[in-house]
Formats: C-alpha cells, sequence, structure tokens
C-alpha cells in the first residue's frame, strides 16, 4: 500500500546538514499495524511525516497504491497531495490538535466541512458512539480529559473513512492507563476495520500491539 525507496530528508541548519531521514526503504502492506521506536533525534517524526505526505522528501520515492507521489523527479501536483492527505489518511498527534472554540462533535466534523457530504451528523455520532464519548459529544475540548481528547481525535481522523491512520506518539501526554485505552481502540481499528496503522511511540506496550515493529537510528530503519 505504501512503500519507499531510499527515502531521505536533509534539514540545513546553516552549514551544518542533518539527515534525519537517511535512505530508508520499506514496504507497508494494507491492513498492517507497524510501530516505529528509536531513540530522541533517530528521525522517525520526519519518516512518518514522509510517509503520510505531511512533508516532501530531499530524495528517493513514495509509492502510495500505484498512485507515485515523490519519485523519478516527479512529485504529485499540491492540490492532488491536499485530496491525499484528506482522502486516503487520518492523521493523530500527540497533542491532539483539537480546536478548542469547537465542540466535541463539531471537532470530528470538521473535515467533513470540506465536501459537504449528506448523514454528517449520524456519522459522527457512530463515531463518538465507538470510541465510547456519546455522553460529550456537546463539551468543549477544555471540558474533557486528556484521554478523551485523544478519543475525539481518533474519531476526527476516522471521519473521512481513511485507508491508513498516521498516529505520532499518541499516548505521549496520557497515563499508563488512558495510554493502555487508546492502544486498545488501536488495536481493535486494526483488526476488526482493516485500517492500516503507521505509528510512533516511546511506550514498548503500545509500540507491541503492531504486528511490525522499525527502530530508526540516525535516520536509518531496521526490522525488529
Ligand atoms: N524542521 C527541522 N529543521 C531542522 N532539523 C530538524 C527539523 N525537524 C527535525 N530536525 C532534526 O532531524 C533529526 C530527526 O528529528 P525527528 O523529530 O524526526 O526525530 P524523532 O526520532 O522523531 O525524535 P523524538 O523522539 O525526540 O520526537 C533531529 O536531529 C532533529 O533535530
Amino acid at each position: 500500500m505504501l512503500e519507499a525507496r531510499d527515502l531521505t530528508r536533509v534539514y540545513r541548519r546553516g552549514s551544518e546538514e542533518i539527515r534525519a531521514v537517511d535512505g530508508v526503504s520499506l514496504a507497508i502492506r494494507r491492513g498492517e499495524f507497524v510501530s516505529f521506536m528509536g531513540p530522541s533525534g533517530s528521525g522517525k517524526t520526519t519518516l512518518v511525516n514522509l510517509l503520510g505526505c505531511l512533508d516532501n522528501p530531499s530524495a528517493g520515492e513514495l509509492d502510495l497504491a500505484g498512485r507515485g507521489i515523490f519519485g523519478g523527479g516527479k512529485k504529485l501536483d499540491e492540490r492532488a497531495l491536499t485530496r491525499v492527505r484528506r482522502e486516503v489518511f487520518g492523521y493523530i498527534f500527540q497533542n491532539f490538535y483539537l480546536i478548542p472554540t469547537l465542540t466535541v462533535r463539531e471537532n470530528v466534523a470538521l473535515p467533513l466541512a470540506f465536501y459537504r457530504k449528506p448523514g454528517v451528523e449520524a456519522e459522527v455520532e457512530r463515531l463518538l458512539a465507538m470510541l465510547g464519548m456519546e455522553h460529550r459529544m456537546d463539551h468543549l475540548p477544555v471540558q474533557i480529559s486528556g484521554g478523551e481528547m485523544q478519543r475525539v481525535a481518533i474519531a476526527r481522523a476516522l471521519v473521512n473513512r481513511p485507508e491508513i491512520l498516521l498516529a505520532d506518539e499518541p499516548t505521549g501526554n496520557l497515563d499508563t492507563k488512558r495510554a493502555g485505552e487508546i492502544g486498545d481502540i488501536l488495536q481493535d481499528l486494526n483488526r476488526n476495520t482493516g485500517l492500516t496503522i503507521v505509528m510512533v511511540s516511546h511506550n514498548p506496550d503500545l509500540a507491541r500491539l503492531g504486528g511490525r515493529l522499525v527502530e530508526m537510528r540516525d535516520g536509518k530503519a531496521h526490522e525488529i
């Protein structure tokens, strides 16, 4: 579903060159749950941002289910990339990124505002109920806990029915119990709906939930 060949991302700070991702080749099959671990600064976030089409590689190729995103000196144009981000991926992050002035229900509906699809309300309610948030739908983010905020962020990530969920440190701001609950939700989504999950996590219990573990070191990926 997602194939990287020699994917490389170089940052420049003055005269210094940082090879944050250094020639990574890997393939992720539909329905896989892949976790990336590794020390701070090893390039995990940079790599998943490339895999999720949130950043452009300095070199190498990325192919998404035959769409050919980057490679051979070519890249999809910005409009096509925007569609890929909206339609193929769902994203969740350590900091949740909920809009503080919108209710839970409105936050989850937000990605669909770009489409004006019918049935939005029912779909938002179905997802929030599935994630155990039916009693918090009209609350603001400040009125719910961190674990609940991540459930809302997961519902928002799923509302476009993505093929791939990208999760960067989804439990980094949560205590052990809440982290375990989010891990269970991700594992159920993967097992029951076949959602492909690409996750970065420092938490070994969480990282082990996926069927596949990749360790990043100095910008290079090693299968474990
Ligand atoms: N926008 C940027 N500009 C310059 N250097 C960057 C930028 N983003 C990341 N880096 C550098 O690239 C390297 C990889 O960073 P990255 O955030 O991908 O690592 P990470 O493994 O996700 O780290 P952490 O576990 O601390 O989040 C680091 O040396 C970092 O300082």
